[in-house]
């Protein structure tokens, strides 16, 4: 019988795996049904199902193996017609979330089909690199990346430092056991399968040189997570909040069969750039911001209008920087297809598009919140009472003050300004343009790799004649 991916009942029951979830102190019994979890738990499991009965079920394409359907981006893309079909799919899921979800389950698939194209360079662990994208393929498995070390001793060597940075205590007959903890991973708490990998300091051990893929549930492993403050009318929240959890690692045993890497030069290659995974992040990246940024343009136009702005020209001319950003996101994601180079077994989208998306995106989400604040200013403010409260006693008298312009009523300002306001404004808000400025690590890494392309491409020597 041909497979096809998980459902969303399916993925909402595989979370009762015995997982240990903290939030806010206390020990959740159950993800799925945990007031401040389920939100987002719930959306996924809509984009699961939208997989089977929504437009997205026409997007997708045979799994390698030929036995079932699959999710496009879950596959090892051959030609600009691949990554095409890939943005068409990941679009549909973005559309439905409007991109405020970071890690949707697609997303790790840009790591498992890079290393699947490189298989090989994984030696004795290329049959698990193979294995985990058959498995992933075939359930779209719902993943968090656990890569970056809690914030402390950065000027140490990671061995300096093992009471805190995940490393391999152990090899046994069975596999391999790990101990230490990984910061703000995002959506842990809510998945079902960890990317845990060693990033930062070099490599001076091998202890430190791991990467694999662990099932939450695995014992040993504990998640903590903090309640992003939400109000019953943060919309946005309410269904999209992710959170960003300290992942403990506690003598984890990990079976041989999900180990990944256990060398430090393949280590190298997996953070190096070599294995080309942070391209095709880039290219997932890009179009859950283009959806992001064109759910906030739609949002903006009409507060405008709320508020009887919308012919002035200064703030005309907002609106439109905010639209040439998504202007310049799509248009870098789609010169990702059109520079597509060669890697390993697969054609991943190119590095001058990906990386120049990686410099320009945060600082242009930053300048993008600045500008919405100055143009709606006392607007985003002006919410006294919440959508609920319209009709109630107290409130009724003064619903005539709370309207817009051009006929919008209390409940329309209210609705718009309210989404708008915690797509900018609320923590909710706030955390999402610490999330952009955070997601390609420090920029001058990203402004270093670029130099450092346009010298081994020729480029700059080019220029310099
Ligand atoms: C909301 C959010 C969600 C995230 N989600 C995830 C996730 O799901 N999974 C995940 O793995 N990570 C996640 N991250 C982590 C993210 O990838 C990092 O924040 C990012 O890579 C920057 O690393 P850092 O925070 O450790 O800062 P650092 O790299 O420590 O940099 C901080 C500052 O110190 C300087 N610095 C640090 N070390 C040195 C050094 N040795 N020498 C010189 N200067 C130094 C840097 O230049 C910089 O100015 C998330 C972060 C945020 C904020």
């Amino acid at each position: 019988m041909e497979t096809r991916p998980q459902t969303g009942s399916d993925y909402l029951a595989s979370l009762d795996d015995g997982r240990v979830v903290v939030h806010d102190g206390v020990q959740v019994d159950r993800v799925a049904e945990h007031p401040e979890l389920s939100g987002v738990a719930r959306t996924i499991a809509g984009l699961y199902d939208a997989l089977h009965d929504g437009g997205a079920a026409s997007l997708l394409v045979p799994t390698a193996d030929g036995t079932g359907l699959t999710h496009p981006f879950w596959t090892v893309p051959q030609s600009r017609d691949d990554l095409r079909r890939q943005r068409e799919a990941i679009r549909a899921w973005q559309r439905m979330t409007h991109g405020w979800v970071g890690r949707t389950p697609e997303f790790m698939g840009a790591l498992i089909t890079s290393m699947a194209a490189h298989a090989p360079a994984f030696g004795r662990f290329e049959p698990n690199v193979r294995a985990a994208l058959a498995r992933d393929q075939r359930d779209v498995t719902h993943y968090a990346q656990a890569l970056v070390n809690p914030p402390v001793d950065r000027d140490l060597p990671p061995d300096e430092i093992d009471d805190i940075v995940l490393h391999v205590v152990r090899e046994t007959d069975e596999g391999i056991v790990v101990r230490g903890a990984k910061a703000v991973v995002t959506g842990a708490a809510t998945a079902q399968r960890l990317l845990v990998s060693h990033f930062g300091g070099e490599v001076q051990t091998d202890a430190f040189a791991v990467a694999a893929s662990v099932a939450v549930g695995t014992p040993g492993i504990r998640i903590y997570t903090r309640g992003t403050p939400a109000r019953d009318d943060q919309p946005l929240a309410a269904r999209f909040a992710e959170h960003d959890a300290l992942v403990v690692f506690d003598d984890v045993l990990v079976p041989w069969d999900d180990v990944l890497v256990r060398d430090a030069e393949t280590m190298l290659a997996f953070n190096g750039g070599e294995i080309g995974w942070n391209r095709r992040l880039a290219f997932q990246a890009a179009t859950r911001l283009e959806a992001k940024l064109e759910h906030i343009a739609g949002l903006a136009a009409r507060a405008t209008e709320i508020m009887g702005t919308s012919e002035r020209r200064g703030v005309q001319a907002a609106l439109g920087e905010v639209i040439a950003f998504r202007h310049t996101v799509a248009g870098l994601r789609d010169a990702m297809i059109e520079q597509a180079e060669p890697s390993g077994d697969s054609l991943r989208p190119g590095s001058r598009a990906a990386l120049a998306f990686s410099a320009m995106a945060p600082d242009a989400y930053s300048r993008m919140r600045i500008t919405l604040q100055t143009v709606l200013s006392s607007a985003f403010a002006h919410l006294p009472v919440p959508l609920e409260a319209l009709g109630t006693e107290p409130v009724a008298p003064i619903e005539p003050l709370l309207r817009g312009s051009g006929g919008a009523d209390a409940r329309e300002r209210l609705e718009v300004m309210g989404e708008l306001w915690d797509a900018i404004g609320t923590g909710f808000g706030a955390r999402h343009e610490l999330y952009e400025r955070s997601y390609w690590g420090q920029p001058e890494r990203t402004h270093v790799g670029i130099l450092g392309l346009a010298r081994a491409d020729g480029s700059l020597d080019r220029w310099r004649d």
